[in-house]
């Protein structure tokens, strides 16, 4: 079947086109096909098992797809195939990833874990121990900014609150300037205060980078969300604003009709 690309409005920046996953004969992620404009935030929403995360193992080269093509469009009108390219490589070209658990060092200060991250290939050792360029503070400083911590920059990472570690992991993401920002449910177990700005900042990124969103709390789904993909099975079920797929009978029977609330 001819896969046909959403009309295009902005640049794509991100294809996925039918793409499959089995492990051990399942198929975690079947025929799936994905879109993503220059500059857009995403949410991706599904129960549980409908292959979010394996989307984003594929999307990072953690895991290689069975079958399908998943092209990253640079801005030079160069296409990239992440099915060919290595882990490591997939985060040189520009895709950050952000787990669920925050992965700060927390015998750090802030500013130093900013200060680790944009060290990149010049390594922890040279990073930690050298002096950092004007130009590197600068980048610091606006970092710490866009994440509301630049009070804390000498706070031990340890000492931060849950939220307040989850925005300085999502600016360890930002100093190294990804193109692609992958999040995995960034509000979870924060308080509705937390969760609230959580959905200020990813709003904040938008235009400057292209992000995409994994989540299941729906309160946060509707503060962010201005396309969200379902997906249920390996497979996006629906896809369009907020409002069309929480009102989807077939999103309600699947997902939203049997969610508890997790926090
Ligand atoms: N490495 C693996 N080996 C075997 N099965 C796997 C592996 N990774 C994922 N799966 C299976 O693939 C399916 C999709 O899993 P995945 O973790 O991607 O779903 P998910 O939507 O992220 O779920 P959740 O919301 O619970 O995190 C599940 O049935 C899971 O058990």
């Amino acid at each position: 079947m001819a896969h046909i690309p959403p009309e295009k409005h902005t640049p794509l920046i991100l294809s996925v086109e039918g793409v499959d996953k089995s492990f051990d004969g399942f198929k975690a992620i079947n025929d799936l096909n994905f879109y993503l404009e220059e500059g857009e935030l995403r949410t991706v929403i599904g129960p549980n098992g409908a292959g979010k995360s394996t989307f984003m193992d594929l999307i990072t080269a953690r895991t290689k797809p069975d079958a399908g093509k998943i092209q990253f469009h640079l801005d030079n009108g160069r296409d990239v195939d992440l099915t060919r390219v290595r882990e490591h490589d997939v985060s040189q070209l520009g895709i950050g990833r952000k787990f669920q658990n925050p992965t700060v060092y927390g015998s750090h200060t802030v500013y130093d874990n900013l200060k680790l991250s944009l060290a990149g290939e010049r390594g922890i050792f040279h990073s930690l121990f050298s002096r950092e360029t004007a130009a590197d503070r600068d980048k610091i400083f606006s970092v710490l900014e866009t994440i509301r911590l630049d009070k804390h920059a000498d706070y031990l990472a340890g000492a931060l609150s849950h939220g307040q570690k989850q925005w300085l992991e999502i600016g360890m993401l930002l100093a190294q300037d990804p193109k692609i920002m992958l999040v995995d449910e960034p509000a979870a177990g924060m308080s509705d205060e937390e969760t609230e700005r959580t959905g200020e900042l990813l709003l904040s990124l938008q235009g400057k980078h292209s992000l995409i969103v994994i989540e299941h709390d729906m309160e946060f789904v509707r503060q962010i969300a201005s396309r969200v993909t379902v997906l249920h099975q390996g497979h996006v079920l629906k896809e369009g604003s907020f409002d069309f797929v929480k009102s989807d009978p077939q999103v309600i029977e699947v997902y939203l009709g049997r969610q508890t609330r997790k926090h």
